[in-house]
């Protein structure tokens, strides 16, 4: 979508600094959701779900910024957050300079026409009692927006726009397939022209064969209205082809920010490269270059009680004490790069000194021959490997990885459409 490459230099870690304010639609600092955990008559809290805990990222103006991880890791929360349609248990939401975290719903009720989010399920988004005709002009309603022409002209030309005829106007979502109710979906969304689309998941409940259209389409309407995504995706084969950047996340925090071309080809966070690893190679040519992968042992920790220092260390083969104790902070370390590890992939050790390797390191991958796990019918589909959290690593040849290898609610959920529809 835009392109922000950078410059590979290397230049001496810092604290992740945002681009010029002027292009940044969206920061968020230190973002939180804790949803409390409360029991008895009483109902007294007795701890919380740690879905976000503490973010920190922006969106550039024009760009596409991509967001993965295993599931559970608390991807949606985080846009059902910047999208304020949940609130944030701390830090700070800021859209086009202006402070949205605590804004009331009738003082955000304006900027839901800036703001807007698509959702996973185009069955469970779309109410079936409604014609598209009546889906797609709800924001004109709750906005009270009267477009140029009329509603109706209106919503068929946003239906035209999203390659939907526009007889389709007093037909029911039932009549239509995933795609097209995905493609009445994003009409709905782009009906007030927003600036910020964030789209959840918005073709994993597709056909595989019908995703490339949804995302196609939506790449041509970015450049056509000038819009800024941000797409949530458990597949990072999805995300590759349409973002700028991509923010990988892991137990409410994010591991690896980084321009799109440099995550994929230079992975510093261990768990970037294990997601990568589940995703097929493109290039006939590189496929079989590496033979053995290494399977993550392990479940994914209790966002109730995330391990203490990096949160990863429970399953990565390179943790060793000061991953324990010390949790690493999201630095940039290469231009367009911020990763937030001790002994990163591709890159200086961040931590020299600290070379003895935690016992659970040793236990938590395993060297698989690809030929072996084909043998045993292992191979896991990519997207079920990334969401069962084994995701796989290709070996590495890095020194410092070598040593490591040879080694080794009570919440209840807002109305996600009642603000929008
Ligand atoms: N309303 C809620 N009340 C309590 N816990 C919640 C609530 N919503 C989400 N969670 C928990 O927060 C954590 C993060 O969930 P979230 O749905 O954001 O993750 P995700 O990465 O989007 O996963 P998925 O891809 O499965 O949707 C999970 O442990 C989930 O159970």
């Amino acid at each position: 979508m835009s392109d922000t490459n950078k410059t590979d230099d290397a230049v001496t870690p810092q604290q992740a600094s945002p681009s010029s304010d002027r292009d940044v639609l969206l920061k968020v600092e230190g973002l939180q959701k804790h949803f409390p955990i409360k029991k008895g008559i009483l109902q007294r809290q007795v701890g919380a779900v740690k879905a976000v805990d503490g973010i920190d990222f922006e969106v550039r103006k024009g760009e596409t910024l991509g967001v993965v991880g295993e599931s559970g890791c608390g991807k949606s929360t985080m846009g059902r957050v910047i999208t304020r349609l949940q609130d944030p248990t701390g830090g700070q939401v800021t859209f086009e300079g202006q402070d949205i975290t605590h804004l009331s719903t009738a003082k955000m009720r304006p900027l839901r026409r800036d703001i807007q989010m698509i959702f996973q399920d185009p069955y469970g988004s779309l109410n079936p009692r409604h014609t598209i005709g009546s889906i797609v002009s709800a924001p004109f309603r709750l906005q009270g927006v009267e477009p140029e022409g009329g509603v109706k002209k209106e919503v068929q030309r946003l239906l035209e726009l999203v390659g939907l005829s526009p007889e389709h106007y007093n037909r029911y979502p039932h009549e239509f397939s995933g795609g097209q109710r995905q493609r009445i979906g994003i009409a709905r969304a782009l009906a007030l022209k927003p600036k910020l689309v964030v789209a959840d998941e918005p073709v994993s409940a597709l056909d595989v064969s019908i995703q490339a259209q949804v995302v196609n389409l939506m790449d041509d309407l970015q450049e056509e209205l000038g819009l800024t995504y941000v797409i949530i995706a458990h597949d990072l084969s999805v995300v590759r082809h349409v973002s700028d950047r991509v923010a990988v996340m892991y137990l409410g925090k994010i591991v690896e920010l980084a321009d799109s071309s440099k995550l994929y080809e230079t992975p510093m966070h261990p768990y970037t490269k294990a997601l990568m690893s589940a995703v097929p190679v493109p290039d006939p040519g590189r496929r079989g270059q590496k033979s053995e992968r290494i399977l993550l042992r392990g479940d994914v920790p209790s966002p109730i009680a995330p391990p203490p220092g990096c949160r990863f260390h429970t399953r990565c083969w390179k943790a060793t004490e000061i991953c324990r104790t010390t949790e690493p902070q999201l630095l940039e370390l290469r231009p367009g790069q911020r990763v937030a590890c001790h002994h990163p992939e591709n890159f200086a050790d961040q931590a020299p000194q600290d070379t003895v390797l935690l016992s659970a390191a040793k236990e938590a991958s395993e060297l698989v021959g690809e030929a072996v796990l084909e043998d045993a019918g292992k191979t896991p589909a990519p997207e079920a490997e990334a969401e069962a959290g084994t995701g796989a690593v290709e070996e590495t040849t890095a020194p410092e990885a070598k040593t490591a290898t040879e080694a080794a609610a009570t919440e209840e959920p807002a109305d996600e459409q009642g603000d929008q529809i």
